[in-house]
């Protein structure tokens, strides 16, 4: 079955994240359609690495269909290299991520590993953060009241009803922000109290893009 070029840049961008791996370590692994073409090219590679930590319980579930052994994070000292897509990326590389919901285990693996190699095709190269929705993870008894702060900071927050994150939690997509300062805005909706935390992913960047476009994949590092 032929690709959409879409989905044949995503797949070129996660192949070319595999020259990242450090041979005989233990890999991150984020979560999302892009991801899940690393996982199938990881397969091919998977005896030159010990294993992997995953961000979701769908990325487990492939990693383990192809024989690859997942690690709990407690039980890992090092983690060299965390790859993962995002929904939006700025020059900087701060980035908007968890339009797949994944975003809380996905910024505490992105916190341990030394190198967050971040794989996307060009339609997420953004000039500014913010088109995308910020996904906010909270608790579900907190959600109005996080959603009545939420505005006051500027957003325009609407439940994804239905959705039920890996931890049991719920998620506000929040529409409208005008994102002038990324870490500042994290740092902000991170201080609400219930809030889990938040799919701004400007304090901790990434350290690489591997940016697919229709001319091939570039590697390209923060401004
Ligand atoms: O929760 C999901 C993650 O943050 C994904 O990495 C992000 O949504 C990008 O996913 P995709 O590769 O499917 O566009």
């Amino acid at each position: 079955m032929s690709l959409s070029p879409q989905d044949a840049q995503k797949k070129a961008a996660a192949e070319a994240a595999l020259d990242f791996l450090q041979p005989g370590s233990v890999v991150g692994v984020g979560t999302g359609s892009t991801v899940n073409f690393f996982i199938d090219a990881l397969a091919q590679r998977k005896h030159q690495f010990e294993g992997a930590v995953s961000s979701s319980q769908a990325s487990t579930e492939r990693l383990q269909a192809h024989g690859i052994e997942v690690f709990d994070l407690n039980n890992v000292a090092e983690l060299p290299v965390y790859v993962d897509g995002a929904d939006e990326i700025n020059e900087h590389l701060q980035m908007v991520k968890g339009g797949g919901g994944a975003l809380t285990r996905e910024k505490i693996i992105a916190a341990v590993a030394d190198k967050f190699v971040c794989v996307v095709d060009e339609s997420k190269w953004v000039g500014r953060l913010g088109t995308f929705p910020v996904p906010v993870e909270v608790i579900p008894m907190a959600r109005s009241y996080v959603a009545r702060q939420i505005v006051k900071l500027g957003g325009d927050p609407e439940w994804r009803q239905g959705v039920v994150t890996d931890n049991g939690n719920w998620i506000l997509d929040v529409h409208h922000f005008d994102i002038l300062n990324a870490a500042e805005l994290e740092r902000q909706l991170n201080q609400i109290t219930g809030v889990v935390t938040n799919g701004l992913f400007a304090n901790r960047n990434a350290d690489v893009a591997i940016v697919a476009t229709a001319n091939g994949t570039e590697t390209r590092k923060r401004k």
